[in-house]
């Protein structure tokens, strides 16, 4: 998936766009969500935990440093759950994978206002930023399998 626009010439661009990964961590039926702290916009509205990879970084990379830094937790990544979300008019896309806590691990919302556990019957009980939707539909099924 690419953006076009134009530059100062007139020529058109494409660039790809910033690709910004979620674990959907899976535990006993259940799915980690986190509530975010900033910004404002969107404080308080739930997502998984993740972030921007970054330049020569692959997404599992991405994802074990974003769940280390943002729960101190260790965690294995596994398949893609639902389908690549379209973000910023393009300009990003949203990749989630299932995601399970290795060693015991317990997660600490380090930079997240608060953690919940949520079955498949309580997906819905949260507020995700919109952009999960579709990830979030494609979970309950897994949730439910588990
Ligand atoms: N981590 C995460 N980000 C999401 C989800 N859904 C969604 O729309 N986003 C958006 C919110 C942000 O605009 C963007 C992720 O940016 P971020 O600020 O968390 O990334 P980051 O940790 O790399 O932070 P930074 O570069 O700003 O320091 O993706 C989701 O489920 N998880």
């Amino acid at each position: 998936m690419r953006t076009e626009r134009a530059n100062e010439s007139g020529q058109t661009e494409r660039r790809d766009p910033k690709v910004v990964v979620g674990a959907a961590i899976i535990a006993d039926g259940r799915v980690l969500a986190c509530a975010r702290s900033a910004p404002p916009e969107v404080a308080g509205m739930w997502e998984f935990p993740g972030g921007k990879v970054e330049p020569g970084e692959s997404e599992t990379a991405a994802l074990v440093r974003e769940c280390a830094e943002e729960l101190a937790v260790r965690v294995e990544i596994g398949d893609r759950v639902g389908r690549n979300v379209r973000m910023a008019h393009g300009r990003s896309v949203l990749k989630v994978y299932a995601a399970r806590l290795l060693h015991g691990d317990r997660p600490k919302a380090l930079e997240h206002s608060a953690l919940r556990w949520l079955s498949a019957a309580e997906l819905d009980t949260v507020t995700w930023l919109p952009a999960d939707a579709p990830i979030v539909a494609a979970l309950r099924p897994l949730l439910a399998a588990d």
